[in-house]
């Protein structure tokens, strides 16, 4: 419970009508969480406005509402009028529930790729040390064992509010979380502390909301400012830096070593403090060496790529920071099974190996049809699309990566969303046309329907092959125009398996 004067006093107020003395039991900026005495918070959406919602929320049981626009409600409920109703909210939700941040070890991965798998490796090393670590990212959230759905890989302020607190309630006392570049501009992520930030890599995504490269990794490295702001409650933090990205530069210049010590790892540099080399791929599996301050480890891996290494990395790195040894984090290592829908084997017995991947980016496709060429005898089958209202810029070229990497391309619909699933596998089929041209016995299918696509896959597949069925890795929907359906790549392989079979 918290009184309305003391939720406003960090913002600018242009016009406050009825009692301030209110007191608030919850805040939400969606009318239909609004409960009896919260304070419902008005957002101009993308589609559509929350002012909309003042009236409903009101009927609910608001008592206090915040807005940037007129609204008409009732004389007793309390309105406050301010000039930035998500920059207010920004700052009333980390107050609200008395910044729970503060209170855990926070470590934050951010990078285009990677992220959710760092952040489960991190996460796997803290909790057999014996913490009781919380995640939040892509799949879900997790406090211990318990699931929590979430809506976003960051979720927005409210909501991440909420859940750190619910995190502290339950005696949380590391929390690993992945910070979308998304959640740096939007705000999602202020009022949070961090301890460790961890920076996996950056390539082509994202451009319909940053529009340049040189933006989206400004985004990225505000995350170096956050973790090494002075004026902060923590102390002991780290940065980790894959030094072998040509983007580590942005987020380096970020850090103030004053405040939070830098460190780099990576596999190109021996002069990366947590350096791997000898990597040796077997399969599904990998082993290699790491040197840190000049002792040499002997690191095992279920996770197969060369990529899962950056990953382990970065995750080692943060639990150093957090007092785990490294002998204890590579222990930990050895066990830790794998990501849904990252790499995630689908076998039913066949002859060919299906895997089911979460590679939705240019350098996500690239790194998994590497991985695939290095443990496959046979041919690669390629099953993939892009996704509806998001960079239009990466399509031709996951086409053109596709058309290189994959013996057999079959190009099909991801999340079309409002989009034309037609017109975007147009986008994708100009890049993989251009790679045709040099390569005139490229062979690849256009099939929209997804579950088509998959059957026609395996389909095709002979002994030795691989099929890789690409960009929705862990998701069990599909986003279409008008509605959203049950959709899953896994459930859609061994079904596909089984009619082979
Ligand atoms: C562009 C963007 O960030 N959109 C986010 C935004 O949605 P929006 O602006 O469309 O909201 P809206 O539907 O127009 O609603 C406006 C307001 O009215 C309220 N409302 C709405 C309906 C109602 O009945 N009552 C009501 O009060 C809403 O709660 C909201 O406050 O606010 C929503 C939460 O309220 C977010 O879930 C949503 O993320 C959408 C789902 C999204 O797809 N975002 C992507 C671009 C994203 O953020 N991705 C990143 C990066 C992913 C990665 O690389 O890993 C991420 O962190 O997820
Ligand atoms: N370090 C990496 N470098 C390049 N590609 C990677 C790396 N790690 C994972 N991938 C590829 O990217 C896919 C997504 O990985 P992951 O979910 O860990 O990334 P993410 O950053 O969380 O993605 P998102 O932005 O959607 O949250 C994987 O399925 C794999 O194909
Ligand atoms: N976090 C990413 C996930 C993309 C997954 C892919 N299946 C798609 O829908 O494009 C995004 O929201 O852009
Ligand atoms: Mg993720």
């Amino acid at each position: 419970m918290k009184i309305l004067r003391d939720l406003i006093e960090k913002t600018h107020c242009l016009k406050i009508q009825g009692d301030l003395n209110t007191a608030v039991s919850d805040i939400t900026a969606d009318s239909r969480e609004v409960k009896k005495g919260s304070l419902f918070i008005c957002l101009c959406g993308a589609h559509v406005n929350g002012h909309d919602f003042a009236a409903k929320a009101a009927a609910q049981g608001a008592v206090a509402i915040v807005a940037q626009e007129p609204i008409d409600v009732p004389d007793e409920i309390a309105v406050v009028y301010v000039e930035d109703t998500r920059e207010a909210m920004e700052d009333m939700a980390p107050f609200f529930f008395d910044y729970p941040s503060r209170k855990m070890r926070m470590i934050a991965l951010t990078g285009t790729n990677g992220k959710t798998t760092t952040t489960h490796i991190a996460a796997h090393i803290l909790h057999k040390a014996g913490n009781k670590v919380g995640v939040i990212g892509t799949i879900h959230a997790l406090i211990g064992d318990k699931e929590i759905p979430t809506h976003n890989t960051t979720p927005v302020v409210i909501d991440l509010q909420r859940l750190l607190s619910m995190m502290v309630d339950e005696h949380v006392t590391h929390v690993c979380m992945e910070v979308s570049s998304h959640s740096l501009v939007l705000g999602r992520v202020k009022g949070c502390e961090f301890d460790d930030a961890v920076f996996t890599n950056l390539t082509e995504d994202h451009l319909d909301f940053h529009k340049t490269m040189e933006n989206y990794a400004k985004a990225k490295a505000m995350l170096f400012e956050m973790v090494s702001s002075e004026n902060q409650h923590k102390t002991g933090k780290s940065a980790w830096i894959n030094i072998d990205d040509p983007y580590a530069h942005t987020m380096i210049e970020a850090v103030n070593t004053e405040v939070c010590p830098l460190h780099t790892y990576g596999m190109n540099d021996s002069s990366a403090e947590l350096y791997a080399y000898d990597s040796k791929f077997t399969g599904k599996s990998s082993r290699f060496k790491v040197r840190y301050h000049e002792n040499d480890y002997e690191v095992e891996t279920r996770l197969a790529g060369r990529f899962n290494i950056y990953n382990t990395l970065g995750a080692i790195g943060a639990a150093l920071n957090e007092g785990i040894s490294m002998d204890d984090a590579i222990e930990a290592v050895k066990d830790f099974q794998s990501v849904p829908g990252r790499f995630e084997l689908i076998d039913e017995g066949q002859s060919f190996a299906v895997v089911v991947d979460y590679a939705h980016t240019p350098d996500g496709l690239e790194k998994i049809l590497g991985t695939a060429r290095e443990i496959t005898e046979g041919k690669i089958i390629a099953v993939f699309g892009c996704g509806g209202d998001r960079d239009r810029m990466k399509r031709p070229i996951m086409g053109s990566i596709a058309a290189e990497h994959a013996d057999i391309s079959i190009v099909t619909s991801d999340n079309p969303r409002t989009e034309d699933p037609e017109k975007i596998i147009e986008d994708v089929v100009v890049g993989v046309e251009k790679v045709k041209k040099n390569k005139p016995d490229l062979y690849y299918e256009v099939i929209a329907d997804r579950r088509q696509a998959i059957k026609r896959a395996v389909s095709l597949a002979k002994d030795d092959d691989i099929v890789i069925i690409a960009g929705k890795g862990h998701e069990d929907y599909q986003i279409l125009k008008d509605r959203t359906i049950h959709f899953d790549d896994r459930e859609e392989a061994r079904n596909a398996l089984k009619e082979v079979k």
